[in-house]
């Protein structure tokens, strides 16, 4: 089964056209990029898919099921590391995760066993007792990529996940994220075309609401003859600046 597949997705703000019947397929287990300039629709995109925005027309179908008719069914299974996380910085990465599991009702004992799950899975056992105000920036991310964990989803939307982390920071991110793969789908938008290569199964490229192209690196660069994401990415999505 996809665990994502959106027919005709469309979001209108007035007369702008922000998402424009879009049609994406993920697979389940991937890791998938939306790629675009800025305004291109990437994040009003993972604001329809996880229940923020209601689309104008059109539908999308996570594990099976129609956000416009099952949506309390797939906010169980699907969750949202954003850019700007509200990590309590006075309280450890342990607590932090404890509380966020809290707030998500899970009992005590529960939240504490998760929390250590996601600890460990996560590589944030030398840190578990630090307070998060004292964490690097790499980190603090990593954190609040573990914080939308603790619920076990079955996908992750990650809207760009290692914007301004330094260049060491970024590839750790890479690897923890990679260490996903297979367990969760991903869905994460980026403007790092290198973060693409090294993350992403398949991709799509949008311009102006409209998915433009979408497939491997491989079927890009290939059907935009070039040989490189980044001279790929400029050809498909040149006529939007
Ligand atoms: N609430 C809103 N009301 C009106 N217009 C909106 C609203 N949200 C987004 N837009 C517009 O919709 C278009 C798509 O925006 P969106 O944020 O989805 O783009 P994006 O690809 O995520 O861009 P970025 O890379 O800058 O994050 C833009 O033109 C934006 O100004």
């Amino acid at each position: 089964m996809d665990a994502i597949r959106t027919v005709d997705l469309t979001k209108r703000y007035g007369d702008l056209v922000a998402v424009d019947k879009e049609d994406l397929v993920v697979e389940e287990g991937a890791i998938f990029a939306l790629l675009g300039v800025n305004g291109a629709g990437k994040t009003t995109t993972i604001s329809m898919l996880t229940g923020l925005t209601r689309p104008t027309s059109g539908d999308a179908y996570l594990l099976g099921k129609s956000i416009l008719s099952d949506g309390a069914w797939i906010r169980e299974r699907i969750n949202v590391a954003p850019q700007q996380t509200a990590v309590a910085e006075n309280l450890t990465v342990r607590e932090n995760l404890e509380l966020i599991a809290g707030v998500y009702g899970q009992p005590h004992r529960k939240a504490a066993a998760n929390a250590e799950r996601v600890i460990g899975e996560f590589g944030l056992a030398g840190v578990a007792r630090q307070r998060a105000k004292v964490l690097s920036g790499g980190m603090q991310r990593r954190l609040s990529i573990a914080m939308a964990l603790i619920t076990d989803p079955r996908i992750l939307f990650l809207d760009e996940p290692t914007v301004g982390l330094d260049v060491f920071a970024r590839r750790e991110l890479w690897d923890a994220i990679t260490s996903l793969k297979g367990k969760v789908t991903m869905l994460l938008t980026t403007h790092y075309l290198e973060e693409v290569e090294h993350l992403a199964d398949s991709v799509a490229v949008m311009v102006s609401g409209k998915v433009v192209a979408s497939g491997t690196v491989a079927d890009l660069e290939r059907r935009s003859g070039t040989d490189t994401l980044e001279d790929a990415f400029v050809k498909l999505a040149g006529g939007s600046r």
